[in-house]
């Protein structure tokens, strides 16, 4: 199937960079938002409140009204923070055009249900799962809008739908892989948002390299475990969608889960890093369900555990140092685990 039309379901920074990403992949886009004073924005071509400087193509367009968004549309991204996929998928479900493709683009677990996004949207669109595809991958979306070339992943488990989105979405700067595990990607994306804010804390206490190195790399090791534990491919988390996306997300000012880290880390109480980022912060709200699956599923994940310790517990940046530190080493045969 040959994609040229597609409506982007939300209209902040990687809402509309996506849009601009298939746009300049040569398709007609209209975008769906709510907030009214955003969509004249974009109309005007620039979206001044979550991506300004940045010129939209005039083939990108936008409205308040779902079913003129969805109208035509053959692939719907759906491109809103976790906590509100289920109500924007379950509100366009019957306006969807009959053969469309779903494609989400969320990083995070749902609280409460602890379920995917990818699963989130099947359950609230009643798509059959072949026709729900996700991306995921090191999408900084400012640097997106700059044109600065990066890759990402559509993983989808019908190779086809993953394929022709991936057509859809390929331009100069936008190099999208194909992947039939949905999964894997889905939780190297909603957890590695965890370890950036760990990452952030540790840079704002004035800690080096050698420490970010140890917790991207530890980080890592906590994310495969949980993944392969659940079913995923072990190769997804080697990959882009998962060191790929855990080094950016881990070493940029332009993510929101980092910088959240790195005020806490200068001192910052977390209700005054919420107030200062630009846009939803995915780590803070998906460290618990994280959490939670991986105690589920008997899953050690202490770098994620120390985040939900002060993101939800009230313990101090300082005693997430030192909870991570003190941790008993584990003999593991010859191996000994440090972290
Ligand atoms: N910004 C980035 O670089 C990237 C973000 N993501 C993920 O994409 C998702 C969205 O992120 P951003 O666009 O950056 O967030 P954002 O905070 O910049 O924008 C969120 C948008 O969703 C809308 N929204 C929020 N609740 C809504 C609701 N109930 N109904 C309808 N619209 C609602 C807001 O009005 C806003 O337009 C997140 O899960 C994020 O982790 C993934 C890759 C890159
Ligand atoms: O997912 C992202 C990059 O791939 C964006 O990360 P932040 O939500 O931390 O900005």
């Amino acid at each position: 199937m040959e994609i040229t039309h597609a409506a982007v379901l939300g209209t902040g920074a990687w809402g509309t960079t996506f849009a601009k990403v298939l746009a300049d992949a040569g398709l007609t886009v209209s975008m769906w938002g709510r907030s009214a004073g955003v969509v004249d924005f974009i109309n005007s071509h620039e979206n001044s409140t979550y991506l300004p400087g940045i010129d939209l193509p005039g083939s990108i367009s936008a409205t308040g009204d779902l079913g003129v968004a969805l109208d035509g549309a053959q692939m719907v991204a759906v491109v809103v923070p976790v906590a509100a996929v289920r109500e924007t998928v379950g509100r366009a479900a019957p306006l969807i055009e009959d053969d469309a493709v779903l494609l989400t683009l969320a990083k995070g677990l749902e609280p409460g249900s602890l379920t995917t996004v990818h699963e989130v949207a099947r359950e609230a669109s009643e798509l059959p799962a072949g026709r729900i595809a996700v991306l995921s991958g090191p999408n900084l979306s400012r640097e997106i809008a700059a044109e600065n070339p990066t890759a990402t992943v559509i993983a989808c488990q019908d190779t086809e739908v993953a394929t022709s989105i991936a057509l859809a979405c390929h331009n100069p700067y936008f190099r999208p892989y194909v992947s039939q595990d949905v999964l894997g990607c889905e939780i190297a994306g909603a957890t590695k948002n965890v370890i950036a804010v760990a990452i952030g804390a540790a840079e704002g206490m004035g800690l080096g390299m050698n420490t970010r190195a140890t917790l991207i790399t530890r980080g890592l090791a906590e994310i495969t475990r949980l993944g392969t534990t659940l079913g995923a491919d072990p190769g997804t988390f080697s990959g882009l969608a998962g060191v790929g996306d855990l080094v950016a997300t881990c070493s940029s000012k332009l993510s929101r889960n980092y910088s959240l880290g790195l005020r806490m880390g200068r001192g910052a109480s977390l209700e005054e890093a919420l107030a200062l980022s630009p846009g939803v912060v995915e780590g803070v709200r998906s460290a618990k369900p994280v959490l939670d699956l991986a105690r589920a599923h008997e899953v050690d994940m202490p770098i994620t555990e120390a985040v939900v310790r002060v993101v939800h517990e009230g313990a101090t940046i300082q005693e997430m140092g030192e909870m991570l530190l003190a941790r008993p080493q584990k003999m593991d045969g010859w191996r000994i685990e440090l972290l």
